[in-house]
């Protein structure tokens, strides 16, 4: 379950050598028979010619060569015919290696010297590569890298000891040339390598081998990274995949979403991000729309609320105040922001206005609707009359009417109701204002109440955009930020470019996450989920056929979902992802090939 780097492997080995009293023999011993293992496993698979399976073993000088020793006399001891080619002259290795070479020629194992072109490689059913492990530096040199060339054009089955040669073992990078395995049996821990792309494709089936070292010992030296598989959903999280649910229970217990996505022409992505939200099993979904689109899209999601915002007519979010989508938030439990949001003038303090009224405070801009009601700390109904004072149509105004109504604020809603009629006889913003604020100063005394956010899309370019996110208010416990970018949106929130995201996926999601006290959701193959606490989990599932339109959407209204379902912010990300990839695994599986997914399939096979 946890997933380790070389570094932090040789810090596990030294301990249980040096402290728990376990020589180092016998850990290579438990090694190379695990590996063994794992070739006769896959020898029972192979079509073989009639007699036992021939399996070459291609060792290295250092302690990857030694196990690889190992497997070699325990393939010989199960009958397999097998031969040990060593990278460089056997008199080079050292320590245990040697020990291994010198018990292997006592066994009686033909070993020989690598000569390039020399090996006949139609001689052999498979091999064990055992060339390069957690100790390489940089890309096989020679005579390594043209061994590793010609077991890769063998066309031979290969069995990987810890990590393919050639793998960097803590990021995922493939160097030139690296074995292409079958299978990789990691020792003790699995390497962060293996789970990373694109190092994970070159690993094949992986395996975890307990060779002596215990797993409590990876806690103890704070290794906090994590292999996100069904076994680490069920353990780690504590999470039970089928979500059972007590039996006495209602809508109301399940949370309420807000969803705030779509506009002209992206109005598709609030769709699928609230049929996923709803598929995630929250109780109640509001999906709050540009009011123009809301006829259109009236039905279209019938579980659903609509919840339009007055929008001057235009189809996007450019008129609609941070406010009013602030007083929608009222009685609703997590706001989903960001899918086919759009960019406009001004919208990174727009945002900032959002993320500080779901994270409790009052926005400044009520105050302009009315001193005295935003100091009764109403904040819907205050906010309401800044949208009517904004509002320049009587639609636009009654709009603001329906959201106090919705945020269940009748006074708000009077003074909205009363800032239509006053629209409509006046046609001026001045007197819709003072219409307004009159009942709004009435307001009860109420402050918001925060909730948890899901930043996505174009609510994380605005957050990119904003210079002064460091002075932003920090979220308080219970109101946590998932912000979930895709390697472009995350190359723009740390202001570096998507190369430099994507060589090293864990330290870039864990360092913003760490900065900010918010919860990261890398995005792509082999999501990283980061935690303010510096946690990360690298995810096992999903396919190709995600890489389309709306995917993203997909994943945002789940996390959402979870949220508002109560669920902390580090079970809904991790969970939530991982739900999303083997929905995702599950909708192309139904199908002829990947390619044929849609994000809406992700959705249904929730
Ligand atoms: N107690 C331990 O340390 C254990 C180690 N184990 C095995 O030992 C491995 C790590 O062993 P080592 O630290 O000896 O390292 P490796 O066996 O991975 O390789 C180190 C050797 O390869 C050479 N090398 C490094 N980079 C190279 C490159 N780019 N091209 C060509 N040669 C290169 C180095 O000069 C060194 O001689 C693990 O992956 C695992 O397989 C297991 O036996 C379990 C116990
Ligand atoms: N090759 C892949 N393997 C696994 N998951 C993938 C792959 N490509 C994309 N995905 C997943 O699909 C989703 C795509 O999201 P995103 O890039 O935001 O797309 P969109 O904005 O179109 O919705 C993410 O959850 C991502 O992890
Ligand atoms: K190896």
């Amino acid at each position: 379950m946890h997933l380790v780097t070389a570094e932090e492997m040789r810090r596990l080995d030294r301990h249980t050598i040096d402290t728990i009293g376990l020589p180092a023999l016998v850990l290579m011993e438990n090694a190379g028979r695990a590996i063994a293992e794992a070739a006769l496993a896959l020898s029972a698979q192979l079509e073989l010619r009639g007699g036992p399976a021939r399996w070459l073993v291609l060792a290295g000088k250092g302690n990857n060569g030694g196990d690889g020793l190992v497997a070699a006399r325990h393939l010989c001891e199960a009958g397999a015919e097998t031969a040990v080619v060593y990278a460089e002259p056997p008199e080079r290795l050292t320590g245990d290696a040697a020990v291994q070479r010198d018990a292997l020629a006592r066994f009686g194992i033909a070993a020989s010297v690598c000569a390039p072109g020399a090996i006949d490689w139609r001689a052999y059913d498979g091999v064990i590569d055992a060339l390069l492990g957690t100790g390489t530096r940089g890309a096989p040199r020679e005579p390594y890298a043209s061994l590793i060339r010609e077991a890769n054009a063998s066309g031979l089955p290969i069995v990987a000891a810890d990590i393919p040669s050639g793998l960097d073992a803590d990021t995922g990078a493939v160097h030139e040339p690296c074995i292409r395995a079958d299978r990789t049996v990691a020792l003790a821990f699995r390497k962060r390598g293996l789970a990373l792309h694109p190092g994970r494709e070159v690993a094949g089936d992986v395996s975890v081998a307990p060779i002596g070292i215990p797993a409590w010992l990876a806690e103890t030296y704070g290794v906090r990274a994590f292999h996100l598989d069904e076994a680490a959903v069920r353990k780690r999280l504590g999470i039970d995949p089928s979500l059972p649910r007590r039996t006495d229970t209602h809508k109301g217990t399940y949370g309420h979403v807000l969803v705030a996505a779509g506009s002209l022409p992206m109005a598709g992505a609030g769709l699928l991000c609230v049929r996923a939200a709803l598929r995630a099993g929250c109780g109640l979904a509001t999906w709050a729309v540009p009011a123009r689109l809301a006829e259109p899209l009236l039905g279209r999601v019938p579980e659903a609320m609509l919840a339009p915002l007055a929008d001057g007519g235009r189809g996007d979010w450019a008129a609609v105040p941070a406010e009013a989508l602030a007083a929608l938030c009222t009685g609703r439990s997590a706001l989903v922001l960001g899918p086919g949001l759009g960019r406009f003038e001004g919208d990174s303090a727009w945002l900032r206005r959002v993320w500080e009224a779901t994270a409790g405070v009052v926005p400044p801009v009520a105050a302009d609707a009315g001193t005295a009601a935003a100091q009764a700390g109403d904040t819907p109904g205050a906010a309401a009359a800044a949208h009517a004072a904004a509002a320049t149509t009587t639609a636009d105004a009654a709009c603001a009417a329906s959201v106090a109504a919705q945020a269940g604020d009748t006074i708000g809603a009077a003074a909205i109701t009363h800032a239509a009629a006053a629209t409509a006889r006046a046609t001026t913003a001045a007197d819709a204002a003072s219409a307004a604020s009159a009942p709004a100063r009435a307001a009860a005394n109420r402050s918001p109440k925060p909730l948890p956010l899901v930043l996505d899309a174009d609510a994380l370019n605005m957050l990119a955009d904003a210079d002064d996110f460091a002075g932003w208010v920090k979220r308080p416990a219970g109101a946590p930020a998932v912000l979930t970018p895709h390697p472009g949106e995350m190359a723009r929130l740390l202001r570096c470019t998507v190369p430099e995201v994507q060589r090293d996926r864990i330290g870039a999601a864990r360092s913003y996450a760490e900065k900010h006290g918010v919860y990261v959701v890398l995005k792509g193959a082999g999501t990283v989920i980061a935690t303010p606490a510096g946690i990360a989990y690298v995810n096992s599932t999903g396919n190709a056929g995600m890489a389309t339109g709306g995917s993203g959407d997909v994943l945002a209204g789940i996390i959402g979902s979870l949220l508002a379902q109560g669920w902390d912010a580090e079970k809904a990300a991790a969970f939530g992802v991982w739900w999303h990839g083997r929905a995702g695994d599950r909708a192309a599986e139904a199908r002829m090939t990947t390619a044929s997914l849609m994000a809406g399939d992700i959705a249904d096979y929730l």
